[in-house]
């Protein structure tokens, strides 16, 4: 979405108030973080950053755009004149797409011109928000998968319960990112370069006189990709002995059943009495995929139970990013700085304070190459000995310890409006986000009450912010 009005009203009535005041040149400061991880889990997939790039990459005013604007009556002739050469220039930094990412650390900067960094906030968040949470709950699903003794895939079947035709290929994208192998969705394979995965639908079956001269049709068709529904009539009375009777057919013409799709009942069960009655007739290559409302806590479960699931379909959670805690990610895009002077928002509420100033953040790895903790500081590196507090509560503070390696989380993404590297390939991102997770502390991963990895505020940051709270309430007191 690169058009210049997927923006609030509000940003673009206060470009024209900084433009008006002359302080739209001004060198803002803005850091993109959000306060709760999602799903009450231990971490979040960071995602979205390629599509966010482009978008800035690309954005400016066009003549209807400024015609539209005009129709409004708000805006000023000069004003939109300005706008008419307007471009993204400003300089951006951001944890790589894919990195496992956590609250209240920046997760992108932007350093720029006031007016810029103000129009985007909205699609950087919408695009941000979306497929970081998306990417999160495909990870959750992935690592319950990969916890079966026997592996365990996920693919991603939610475009017709997905949120709009944008949400769907946002998620499907997202859903990538977090660890999901393909897609169901054709625009979305192509436009992102996934896998297209998928089955056959029950109504295949039933546009047939009966289920196995509909198992024969689809075989005969797609000799070597056919995975059959078994439970449009009966399961384990009908669907498993056709399905048989297929396999055996194809093999005999020199093809195998490459699956069979289980869409109702008890999954764990239904799974082992096919597995075994496969394997029995010596088809140990067929794969069983299983569909019908699954969740993390459902895949988790099936595999608990003993289930022989070998992929996922997960739809309307996946990309609905349902269950407790899910439905949106809170991220936030705050000013840090304006013309050097730190700024910050000052509230009631614990927690939702922001944070001054340019701060760089800092991942600390220990000596068996685990992500330790997170640091944030305005300009050092963090050393052995320095104290860090909690971003929610500076009475909780505490030292970091010896033996960590530190490096810069952020990269430089963009400076002068313009990528300084090129966009990456998804499976890379995927294999990022991927490596990322193996080095959280296993703890953090727990679907439940999980271990909560730390993020620290050095005290030249917590200071910072002392000293800035206190500016703002002198303020209020004269
Ligand atoms: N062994 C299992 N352990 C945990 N959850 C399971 C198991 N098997 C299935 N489920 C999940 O339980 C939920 C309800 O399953 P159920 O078979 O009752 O679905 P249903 O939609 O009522 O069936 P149908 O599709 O026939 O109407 C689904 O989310 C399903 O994925
Ligand atoms: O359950 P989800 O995770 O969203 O996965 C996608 C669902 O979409 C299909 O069902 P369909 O639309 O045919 O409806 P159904 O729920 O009646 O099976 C498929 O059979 C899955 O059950
Ligand atoms: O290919 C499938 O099996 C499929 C695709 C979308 C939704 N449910 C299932």
């Amino acid at each position: 979405m690169s058009s210049p009005l997927f923006t609030d009203l509000y940003q673009l009535t206060m470009m024209q108030g900084y433009w008006k005041h002359g302080l739209h040149t001004q060198e803002a400061v803005f850091d993109l973080y959000f306060r709760k991880l999602p799903y009450r889990g231990g971490f979040a997939v960071w995602a979205g950053l390629g599509p966010a790039l482009e978008m800035l990459e690309t954005l400016h005013f066009g003549d209807a755009d400024l015609s539209y604007l005009d129709t409004l009556g708000l805006f000023q002739p000069a004003f939109l004149d300005a706008l008419r050469g307007w471009k993204f220039s400003a300089r951006v930094t951001a944890f790589p797409e894919g990195s496992a990412v956590f609250p209240h650390e920046p997760l992108l900067t932007v350093r720029g011109p006031l007016w810029e960094a103000q129009l985007v906030e909205t699609a950087l968040l919408n695009t941000l928000n979306f497929q970081t949470l998306v990417a999160t709950k495909a990870a959750r699903c992935v690592l319950a998968a990969e916890a079966s003794p026997h592996g365990g895939q996920v693919i991603e079947f939610g475009a017709r319960r997905a949120q709009g035709p944008d949400g769907a290929l946002s998620a499907a994208r997202a859903a990538f990112v977090g660890g999901a192998v393909g897609t169901s969705d054709v625009e979305a394979a192509r436009r992102f370069g996934l896998p297209a995965v998928g089955t056959h639908a029950h109504a295949w079956v039933e546009s047939f006189p009966d289920e196995l001269t509909a198992f024969r049709a689809y075989a005969e068709l797609y000799p070597d990709s056919t995975t059959l529904l078994l439970d449009t009539v009966d399961t384990l009375r009908s669907g498993l002995p056709n399905a048989l009777t297929v396999a055996r057919e194809l093999r005999e013409r020199g093809h195998e059943l490459r699956g069979v799709r289980l869409d109702s009942g008890d999954l764990a069960y239904l799974s082992c009495r096919i597995r075994s009655a496969f394997d029995e007739a010596d088809f140990r290559d067929v794969k069983i995929v299983a569909s019908n409302d699954l969740s993390e806590s459902v895949i988790a479960s099936v595999i608990a139970e003993g289930g022989r699931v070998d992929t996922y379909g997960v739809g309307t959670q996946l990309v609905t990013a349902g269950g407790e805690g899910g439905g949106a990610l809170g991220g936030v895009f705050k000013l840090a700085s304006l013309g050097g002077v730190p700024r910050m928002k000052l509230t009631g509420e614990p927690g939702k304070s922001s944070l001054p100033g340019e701060k760089r953040v800092w991942r600390g790895t220990d000596d068996e190459g685990l992500y330790a903790l997170d640091a944030l500081t305005l300009g050092d590196v963090p050393r052995a000995g320095d104290r860090v507090s909690d971003p929610t509560n500076p009475l909780r503070f505490s030292r970091l310890s010896e033996g960590l390696t530190w490096h810069e989380a952020h990269a430089l993404v963009m400076e002068g409006g313009k990528r300084t590297v090129p966009g990456e390939a998804l499976p890379t991102v995927q294999l990022r986000a991927r490596a990322e997770l193996a080095r959280l502390p296993a703890g953090t991963r727990r679907p439940l009450n999980p271990h909560l990895y730390r993020v620290g505020l050095g005290d030249d940051v917590a200071a910072l912010r002392e000293q800035v709270a206190e500016g703002l309430r002198a303020h209020t007191k004269a």
